[in-house]
C-alpha cells in the first residue's frame, strides 16, 4: 500500500481516528490532550460524543467532493440563523472530515457558509442547553479534534468569509489554511464579550497564525474586524469583491495549487503541517518519508522526459 494511503488512513496528522493504535495513546504523545481532556478515556469517545451533540437538532453541514479537480466544498447550512453551528451541525462538520480524510483523489477544500454569510457561532439554542461546565468540556474536545483534524487534512483548504464570521465562525476560518473575505464581510473573535473563551480552539491557531501579540490583541478586544483590517494584520490572505461569487474564487484561488500531482499536493500540505509541530529531526524525518514516495515514479520520471523550461 502506498505511503500515501497509509498516511491518510491514518489521517498522517491525528493518527487518532482510523488508525488501529489506540487513539488516546497517540493523541497524548503528539501533545493534543490537556488535563480537561482527560475525562475522555476511550477509543470510542468521539463517537460517543457525535451520538450526544446529534441531539441538538438543526441545520447541516454539506459536502460535495469533485473527483476531477480534487476539490471539495463543505458548506455551514442553517441560514435562518446565520449559519449558527448546532450540536448537529457539530456532529456532521466530524462525519465530513471523516470522509475527507480517507479521499484519496482529494487536493484542496473550501470551507464556506451557505447564502451570503459564513457562521455566527455556537448556536445559541444549542449553546442555552449545554451551559454547565461537563457540557462545554464535552463541546471543546469534540471541536478541538475535528478542528484540528480540518487543519491538519492532507489538503489545501481555504475559507471564504462572507457577511459575518463570528465567535465559533471566526475559530473555524483558523482551522483552514488559508481565509478569503468579501469586501464588506467582518470577523470577530467576540467570545471574551461574552464572558468565555475560544472554545473551539481558535485563540491557539490564532497564536500561531499571527503571533503571541497580535493575537492577544484580536482574543481580548473582541473587535469585528473588516477585510481591510483584517488583511493588515495576516487575519487573511485576500479580499475579494463583494460582487464575486465566493466559491469561484476560491477554486481559482486553490487552482494554482491542486493543478499538480495530487500526492505531491497532499505530501507538500503534510511536510508543511507536520514542520509546524514537530521537533526539527522528526520533521526532516517524515519529510524524507515523502520525498522518497514520489522520487523515480511515473509522474517524476514523465517530467524529466518533457524537458521542462521554468520561466
Ligand atoms: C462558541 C462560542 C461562540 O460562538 S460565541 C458567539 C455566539 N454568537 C452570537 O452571539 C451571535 C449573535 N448574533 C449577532 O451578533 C447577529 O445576529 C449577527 C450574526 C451579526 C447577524 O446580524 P444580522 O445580519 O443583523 O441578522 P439578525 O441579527 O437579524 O439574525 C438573523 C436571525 O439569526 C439569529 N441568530 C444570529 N446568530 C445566531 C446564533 N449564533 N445562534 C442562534 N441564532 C442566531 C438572530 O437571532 C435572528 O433571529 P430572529 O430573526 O430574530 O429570530
Amino acid at each position: 500500500m502506498a505511503l500515501r494511503t497509509i498516511f491518510r488512513m491514518c489521517s498522517v496528522v491525528t493518527g487518532l481516528r482510523n488508525c488501529g493504535v489506540p487513539r488516546k495513546m497517540a493523541a497524548e504523545k503528539m501533545g493534543l490532550f490537556t488535563t480537561h481532556d482527560r475525562s475522555i478515556s476511550s477509543l470510542d469517545d468521539y463517537a460517543s460524543l457525535r451520538e450526544h451533540f446529534m441531539q441538538f437538532k438543526g441545520g447541516s453541514v454539506d459536502l460535495v467532493k469533485d473527483n476531477e479537480t480534487g476539490i471539495a466544498v463543505i458548506t455551514l447550512n442553517n441560514p435562518d440563523v446565520k449559519n449558527a453551528m448546532t450540536g448537529k451541525m457539530m456532529a456532521d462538520l466530524y462525519d465530513t472530515v471523516g470522509d475527507l480524510e480517507v479521499w484519496n483523489a482529494g487536493k484542496g477544500v473550501i470551507l464556506r457558509g451557505s447564502g451570503t454569510t459564513f457562521c455566527s457561532g455556537g448556536d445559541l439554542g444549542t449553546v442555552r442547553q449545554i451551559c454547565n461546565q461537563a457540557n462545554g468540556i464535552k463541546m471543546s474536545v469534540f471541536m478541538h479534534n475535528i478542528t484540528s483534524r480540518l487543519l491538519q487534512i492532507p489538503m489545501i483548504s481555504v475559507a471564504t468569509i462572507q457577511g459575518t464570521a463570528l465567535g465559533g465562525g471566526a475559530e473555524l476560518t483558523t482551522a483552514c489554511d488559508f481565509r478569503l473575505m468579501t469586501q464588506g464581510a467582518r470577523i470577530g473573535f467576540v467570545q471574551i464579550k461574552l464572558g468565555v473563551l475560544t472554545g473551539w480552539g481558535g485563540g491557539t491557531r490564532l497564536t500561531k497564525l499571527l503571533g503571541k501579540s497580535k493575537a492577544l490583541e484580536v482574543l481580548a478586544s473582541g473587535k469585528m474586524y473588516d477585510s481591510k483590517e483584517a488583511k493588515s494584520i495576516g487575519l487573511i490572505n485576500d479580499i475579494l469583491p463583494d460582487d464575486s461569487d465566493p466559491e469561484d474564487s476560491a477554486n481559482e484561488w486553490l487552482n494554482r495549487f491542486c493543478c499538480w500531482d495530487p500526492a505531491a499536493v497532499s505530501y507538500t500540505k503534510s511536510i508543511v503541517s507536520v514542520a509546524e509541530r514537530s521537533p526539527y529531526e522528526h520533521a526532516l524525518s517524515f519529510e524524507r518519508e515523502c520525498f522518497s514516495d514520489v522520487w523515480g515514479k511515473p509522474v517524476h520520471l514523465n517530467a524529466l522526459n518533457r524537458n521542462i523550461k521554468h520561466s
